[in-house]
């Protein structure tokens, strides 16, 4: 497992310092929440609570899933978690492959509940382990090691092309294993992408299989392709020649939060890729998600301490209370009803896909 660690470490570093984030546009730019000059309401009575897969969150935010698996990124976790349990909100965890491989990296993760007892948190494993080998034992053990709420299947196909030691099975029957072993888990899993998005299609499969619960992670926050090129080209690894051809792969983020919630309304979204902010998070939520996520901005900010972890995401909460204000939505429903232009290359996108905005509003307001 020494190489599974060193990539975990590498990851961290190659996210943090390795220039692979906002390559691209989330599109997140293409929609503009409609000001409204008279509100009808204050500032402070602008309500944020919001459900997480059924269970009550202080706000719409969600850390999701990025690390663990050695004692520093198990420090950063539980400075993560500590915060999200002060305020009320949500988070998952990184691959938890490593636990499996690697047992005495469970503290790493072990540390997430310990510092957020009451918090819904969300564990994590790959498609390519599913279809490895991977049984109710393993998925019992890394659910149980955070005693996670949810589980995070995480489908990164673009960036096991591109890493030199990367699985790329993604073959049918894998979603057959997971539908049965979801019965057993007792939990809800979430199909999360991780920089791609999730496209009609692929949404469509998924609920054909009963799969209703998604983490769109779309293109424009950190590229995992570019982040497997710099790996591959430390290693002179003949594939990240061909990684700078797929730097644009993938779906923006606002595409695909349009594109899941068109195609399964009543499914629940978390938005994600490339958010950084709470307008970004009010923005992913009018058009139709659930909660907003992001990893990267916490992360960084977990490396310089707990202060800097809640200054950020109180910072987050402020700018998603003043844009729920300013967009006359009073509480989260109301915010999913909110007036929003769309234009430029989000709105082509919808016309190429075929969703005819006017429909859209009514599904979107669906929720
Ligand atoms: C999930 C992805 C965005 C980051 C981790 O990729 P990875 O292939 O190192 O994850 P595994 O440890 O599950 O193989
Ligand atoms: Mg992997």
């Amino acid at each position: 497992p020494r190489h599974l660690i060193n990539r975990k470490l590498e990851h961290v570093e190659a996210t943090v310092f390795g220039g692979v984030e906002r390559l691209t546009s989330t599109m997140l730019d293409d929609i503009t929440l409609v000001h409204q000059a008279f509100p009808g309401f204050s500032l402070e009575d602008v309500e944020t609570m919001s459900y997480f897969l059924g269970k009550k969150i202080s706000s719409p935010i969600m850390v999701t899933g990025m690390t663990g698996g050695t004692p520093e990124l198990g420090r950063l976790n539980g400075i993560i978690a500590s915060v999200v349990e002060e305020m009320g909100l949500v988070m998952g965890v990184g691959s938890e492959r490593i636990v499996i491989e690697n047992p005495s990296s469970e503290e790493s993760f072990r540390v997430v509940r310990r510092n957020a007892p009451t918090s819904p948190l969300v564990a994590n494993i790959g498609v390519p382990q599913l279809y490895r080998g991977y049984g109710l034992s393993e998925l019992k053990t890394i659910i149980s090691v955070i005693e996670a709420d949810a589980l995070a299947v995480h489908l990164n196909v673009a960036q096991e092309v591109f890493q030199p030691e990367g699985e790329t099975d993604y073959r049918e029957e894998t979603l057959a294993k997971l539908r049965d072993l979801s019965k057993e888990i007792g939990i809800p899993v979430i199909l999360k992408e991780t920089g791609c998005g999730l496209s009609i299609e692929t949404v469509r499969r998924f609920s054909s299989y009963g799969f209703h619960n998604f983490d769109v992670s779309g293109q424009g926050g950190t590229s995992w392709v570019a982040v497997e090129k710099l790996r591959g080209e430390r290693r002179g690894n003949w594939k990240s020649r061909s990684a700078s051809v797929f730097s644009t792969w993938g779906i923006p983020t606002a595409a695909t939060i349009m594109e899941t919630r068109w195609s399964d309304p009543t499914s629940f979204i978390i938005g994600s890729g490339g958010l950084r902010n709470g307008l970004d998070i009010a923005k992913a939520i009018a058009l139709g998600a659930d909660v907003g996520g992001f990893a990267l901005p916490v992360l960084e900010a977990s490396l310089e301490g707990k202060n800097s972890v809640r200054s950020f995401l109180n910072d987050v909460l402020f700018q998603l209370q003043a844009a729920m204000l300013m967009s006359g939505s009073k509480d989260v429903k109301s915010l999913r009803k909110a007036s929003i232009v769309i234009r430029g290359g989000l709105k082509e996108w919808m016309e190429s896909r075929g969703i005819s905005l006017s429909t859209y509003d009514k599904v979107r307001k669906g929720g």
